[in-house]
């Protein structure tokens, strides 16, 4: 389905020591163009670390990663430049208005005023936040929040865009529709990197691998991962996995 030239990210290895403690251990995987990864594990499993060295803000201690096309050690900037990001933790100011915030971070991201008109103007049409687009952020709905930073993070058509825990404390609708801008923009050829703890929105995602101590236990389809576990679920993979 993937052929190797479309390889985003290219991770060998990978390893993060906090003195003498392990938190991620020797990942080796790729991602693909347009693919939905599904980047999965309990607390504390390493994924926010195993992001943050992915996304350039913290050098690994062994191992090599590949990210849009930059090497995680040496290419932070470039690699900076073509990745979105977003937290459920930090995502946008809330004492900016709508377009503020694009203008904010559209500048940030280094497009011309012209661009981050045009952008601000199709972003806003296509979210139909018109009616609150000089409306603070803090004054929205968390769902709603939630995916303007989401398209916030793909204002400078970044190859890659990770979300963590992009969902949280939302409903399942709400959950779905914001699903749904991640088909879109994966459909153009966006990659998306994500985590969640929401075992539905696991099974929304093209191949998802979970981590356990620090270890990469298991990756494939959704499908593939629950004939292997002969699990009627995701859920049912994850908590198998999650007592060994
Ligand atoms: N700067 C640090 N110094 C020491 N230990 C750390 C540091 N950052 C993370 N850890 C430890 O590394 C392990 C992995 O943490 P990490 O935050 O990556 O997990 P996670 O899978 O993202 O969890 P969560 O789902 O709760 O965000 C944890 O045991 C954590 O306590």
């Amino acid at each position: 389905m993937y052929p190797d030239n479309n390889t985003v990210i290219e991770v060998n290895k990978l390893t993060k020591m906090f003195g003498n403690f392990t938190a991620v251990n020797a990942l080796s995987f790729k991602v693909y163009k347009g693919e939905i990864f599904g980047f999965l594990g309990a607390n504390g499993a390493g994924k926010t670390t195993a992001i943050k060295m992915l996304i350039g803000i913290s050098n690994p201690s062994s191992g090599a990663a590949k990210v849009a096309g930059f090497d995680v050690f040496t290419e932070t900037e470039s690699l900076k430049k073509s990745i979105g990001y977003m937290s459920q933790k930090f995502a946008l100011y809330d004492d900016l208005t709508v377009t503020e915030n694009i203008t904010f971070f559209g500048g940030i991201y280094g497009l011309s005023k012209l661009q981050i008109k045009e952008k601000a103007a199709a972003l806003i049409a296509d979210l139909n936040l018109e009616a609150v687009s000089n409306n603070l952020v803090g004054a929205l709905p968390l769902g709603w929040k939630q995916k303007l930073a989401f398209s916030v993070a793909l204002l400078h058509d970044p190859k890659i865009v990770f979300l963590d825990e992009p969902t949280g404390g939302v409903d399942p609708i709400t959950r779905r529709q914001f699903w749904e801008l991640i088909y879109r923009a994966a459909n153009k050829g966006t990659t998306i990197f994500v985590t969640t703890h929401y075992m539905d929105e696991a099974e929304y995602c093209n191949r998802v691998s979970i981590m356990v101590k620090g270890n990469i236990e298991a990756l494939d389809t959704p499908k593939n991962l629950k004939k292997l576990f002969n699990a009627a679920s995701m859920n049912d993979v994850f908590l198998k996995l999650a007592r060994t």
